[in-house]
């Protein structure tokens, strides 16, 4: 089975960054040409945001990093969803898992952060990836399909849902999953999507890659089928490589052609 959905890249700027040093990104970002035919999203850290939707050129979108799970109000250092709209976000990533393997979170959580902010109208970028022990265990799927059911708990409408399929041991290691590793969970997950969700929203939902992507190995993994794209980490604070990154959709449309 194949997506239909645009490719799709984000950058995912984490915990990284300064006033000066995001200001050279986004002037790389701004002078970049992007090929057509991909969506590409940058997400900053919450004290930069600003800055970055004041600088940054509309043909890049902007994430958040997290998002509280309700309405805002007495949640000292939270972040609501709809404080996020009100600066002009479109796209929030929950389920990172930074989140959920440093910071704690859990799948309930997360699906809660996820339906609210799909409530406020942003789209979700929805991480999901098993430990290395996990992959070692032969329980790949079996995490990755306990995470997705989580968030199909919580999600009615699935067309501002991206997937990122994101194994923990490939983030931040250089170890990056093989076209090959990594086709096969996303078709799993596609599978899954076909079977509990809808055929639809299976065939329609971008799953995109995350963990050691690069401007190297781009190329090869976007030329995967149910490949639709990556979310990026360390790569993408670097202006020129996160192009080279995002245009990797070119490889894509070699094959499709
Ligand atoms: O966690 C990631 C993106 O969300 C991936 O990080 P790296 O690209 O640095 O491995």
């Amino acid at each position: 089975m194949t997506g239909s959905g645009k490719f799709f890249v984000g950058g995912n700027w984490k915990c990284n960054g300064t006033k000066e040093s995001i200001k050279k990104l986004v002037e790389d970002l701004n002078s970049a040409k992007f090929e057509e035919g991909v969506d590409v999203v940058v997400a900053p850290p919450f004290v930069y945001i600003s800055q970055v939707i004041d600088t940054l050129t509309d043909r890049i979108e902007v994430a958040a990093q997290n998002s509280w799970s309700g309405k805002g109000g007495a949640f000292t250092g939270e972040i609501s969803a709809d404080q996020l709209v009100d600066v002009g976000l479109k796209w929030v990533i929950q389920g990172h898992s930074e989140r959920r393997h440093v910071i704690g979170e859990t799948n309930a959580t997360i699906g809660k952060k996820t339906s609210y902010a799909l409530s406020k109208g942003l789209g979700v970028i929805a991480c999901v990836g098993e430990k290395l022990e996990e992959r070692e265990a032969d329980r790949t799927t079996e995490v990755v399909f306990e995470q997705m059911q989580a968030f199909a708990d919580e999600i009615s409408d699935w067309s501002k849902v991206v997937i990122a399929y994101e194994p923990v041991w490939a983030i931040g290691t250089g170890k990056v999953a093989s076209p090959q590793q990594a086709q096969e969970v996303h078709a799993a997950i596609r599978g899954w999507l076909s079977d509990k969700i809808s055929p639809e929203v299976a065939a329609a939902t971008r799953i995109i890659y995350g963990g050691s992507v690069n401007g190297t190995n781009s190329g090869e993994l976007a030329k995967k089928e149910d490949i639709d794209g990556f979310l990026v980490g360390g790569a993408s604070l670097k202006g020129p490589e996160f192009v080279t990154i995002c245009n990797a959709v070119t490889a894509k449309k070699s094959v499709a052609a």
